[in-house]
């Protein structure tokens, strides 16, 4: 603020020494020139700044300008010129600001109790309180606001085992919670975080602005010294130098950045850089995983087949055994079919984990597999025996996981896991951006077509191995095609890397936060759709103030050289059209 104080009072300086001169009060030169020059310091300033740096800036074109109204006696020009262009910088900077502080205000949210606090610690959270930790909820039952995080309106129910988030708002009930992080660890703090990188790094667009507004001012030294050739008129010239803005295109394009990436993450999108929401605009094909991703991560049990004749609740205490370490869905799912039977899961002395296939462990001597049919090939064993079993299940979509010892299969489970319920109107918004839709799983190729097909994506690819998922996208990428994946984060993280834009599920994984470009913080899939869209806009705006900048500093230096454009009315297009294309640019701060 205490900057626009002194803008405010050289301002003022500046009207009141123009008041004067107007009413003949001041007659000599000596106010003026004085007026002029100690009140467009800051402008003559950085356009010195900008010389020595051999970085071309507006404030040079201005300040030439200025200086060669004075030399032509024409002391009222240059301080109307001032004044404008101190006018201008003033509400230039109040906008921006004012963008920024709607994101970076979000900060002062993050509550300051949470510094005593250590995962672990239990906290009450009172009706009306701000959430202070990530955690869990032991007792009580309350709605809570999480708008600023998530982005959904409405209010959610929390009771015992539910998740909190910090900086949400408790609105009800007393709750106590388990913190699981606090502080900056939170979803809260790395949002923050995200913010404040993003911005102090410049994304591709945001360089290409600042070229753009290099040359316009080359070009506006250009025209004006054309002019004063040509026509040897004063007025023409300095009209030219003045009439030319860059602003819109310097100071518009990483607003427009920093506008899209709030808007998506009051969204609930957090996104990682502008860079990624360039990326976003120009993707042409959309990666999905399947599990966890398009599926919820809650499989059930639906059969537990023997094919030995031996027992189906030793099958299923075997199967427990194995998975009892795994964090696979599928895993979760056995285990809880083998808790509903009070089977307990045994010892074991060897475990090996086969990424994509599944696992091996021994017991007293014995070695057993479970996993998809491709782990059963690889190690030669018959599967024949299930053949009419595995297609059935094929055929409804569902998964299934095999049991065998190396020498023959004992068994199997078939599971459904279930759809997410916004998955198909994610993907229709996807295809409403004219989006190519790929399901990509590490499940069998029958079972992911089937799901393909309710989904209506456009092709289903099933088989694939972590690695094979990173081959797929590198083949995508070298066919020239704009790539966003969208994984779980944790079996998907190379995958997430190598996509142009990685998109992660979930709240809780750290790897998914780090390995990915953009996190949805609250599993929505349609916030995919969403993010599109802003980006498209985001990129809309950039394109919009670029070109009308092009256009309105090109039609100005043509008006000035054939002497239609005063300098008072070159100052005030180059300032009027400014403020319109930065204005734009705001304008993406706004919900639609
Ligand atoms: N712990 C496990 N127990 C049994 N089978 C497993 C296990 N882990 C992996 N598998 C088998 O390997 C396949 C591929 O696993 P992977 O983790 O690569 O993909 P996924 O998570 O099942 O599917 P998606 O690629 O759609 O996320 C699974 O479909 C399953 O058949
Ligand atoms: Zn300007």
């Amino acid at each position: 603020m205490k900057n626009h104080l002194s803008d405010l009072i050289r301002i003022a300086g500046a009207a009141v020494a123009l008041t004067l001169s107007l009413l003949g009060i001041l007659p000599y030169m000596i106010i003026p020139v004085a007026a002029t020059l100690i009140c467009g310091y800051p402008m003559f300033k950085e356009a010195f700044d900008a010389i020595r740096e051999r970085h071309m800036t507006m404030e040079l074109s201005m300040s030439i300008a200025v200086l060669a109204a004075l030399a032509a006696e024409q002391y009222t020009t240059g301080l109307v010129i001032t004044l404008f262009v101190l006018v201008a910088e003033l509400l230039e900077h109040l906008i921006v600001d004012r963008g920024r502080d709607a994101l970076t205000g979000l900060a002062a949210l993050l509550p300051q109790t949470a510094k005593d606090l250590q995962p672990g610690d239990t906290v009450v959270v009172r009706p009306g309180a701000h959430i202070p930790v990530d955690g869990i909820v032991l007792k009580g039952n309350s709605f809570v606001n999480q708008a600023a995080i998530t982005g959904e309106s409405l209010p959610v129910e929390k009771g015992p085992n539910s998740e909190v988030l910090a900086g949400t708002i408790n609105q009800d009930g007393v709750l106590e919670v388990i913190a699981t992080s606090i502080g900056k660890d939170t979803i809260f703090g790395r949002i923050i975080g995200v913010m404040e990188s993003v911005q102090s790094s410049q994304s591709p667009i945001e360089k290409t602005a600042d070229k753009l507004a290099a040359r316009l001012v080359y070009f506006a030294l250009g025209g004006a010294l054309i002019t004063w050739l040509v026509t040897h008129n004063m007025n023409a010239t300095i009209s030219a130098l003045v009439v030319a803005g860059a602003c819109g295109v310097a100071a518009g394009t990483p607003l427009a950045i920093l506008a899209g990436i709030g808007r998506a993450a009051r969204e609930g999108v957090v996104i990682k850089g502008g860079v990624y929401l360039e990326q976003l605009a120009k993707a042409d094909t959309v990666l999905l995983d399947k599990t966890g991703t398009l599926t919820l991560n809650k499989a059930i049990v639906t059969d537990v087949s023997s094919f030995n004749g031996i027992d189906s609740r030793r099958l299923l205490q075997l199967l427990s055994t194995g998975e009892q370490h795994s964090d696979h869905p599928l895993a979760g799912a056995i285990m809880e079919a083998a808790k509903n039977e009070d089977i307990q899961p045994g010892a074991y002395d060897n475990y090996n984990y086969l990424p994509g296939k599944g696992l091996q462990f021994s017991q007293e001597n014995e070695y057993y597999l479970i996993g998809n049919t491709g782990l059963f090939e690889e190690k030669k064993i018959d599967v024949g025996i299930a053949a009419p079993w595995l297609e059935s299940a094929r055929e409804q979509g569902e998964s299934t996981v095999l049991i065998g010892t190396h020498e023959h299969i004992l068994g199997g489970v078939r599971l459904v896991d279930l759809m997410r319920p916004e998955a198909r109107e994610a993907i229709s918004d996807l295809h409403d951006h004219h989006l190519k839709i790929i399901l990509l799983s590490g499940d069998h190729t029958a079972s992911v077509s089937v799901t393909g097909r309710k989904l209506r994506v456009d092709e289903a690819v099933g088989n694939l191995l972590p690695t094979d998922k990173l081959a797929y996208i590198q083949q995508l990428k070298a066919a020239g095609k704009k790539v966003i994946m969208v994984g779980d984060g944790i079996n998907d993280a190379p995958a997430l890397m190598e996509a142009h834009v990685g998109i992660a599920m979930g709240t809780a994984s750290n790897i998914a936060f780090e390995s990915a470009d953009m996190v949805l913080t609250n599993n929505d899939l349609r916030k995919v759709g969403v993010a599109i869209g802003i980006a498209k806009q985001c990129m809309n705006v950039i394109q919009f103030n670029f070109w009308g900048t092009i256009i309105v500093d090109a039609v100005g230096i043509v008006l000035a050289f054939m002497g239609y454009l005063s300098p008072m009315a070159a100052a005030m297009i180059h300032v009027i059209s400014e403020l319109i294309f930065i204005l734009n640019s705001a304008r993406l701060f706004r919900k639609r």
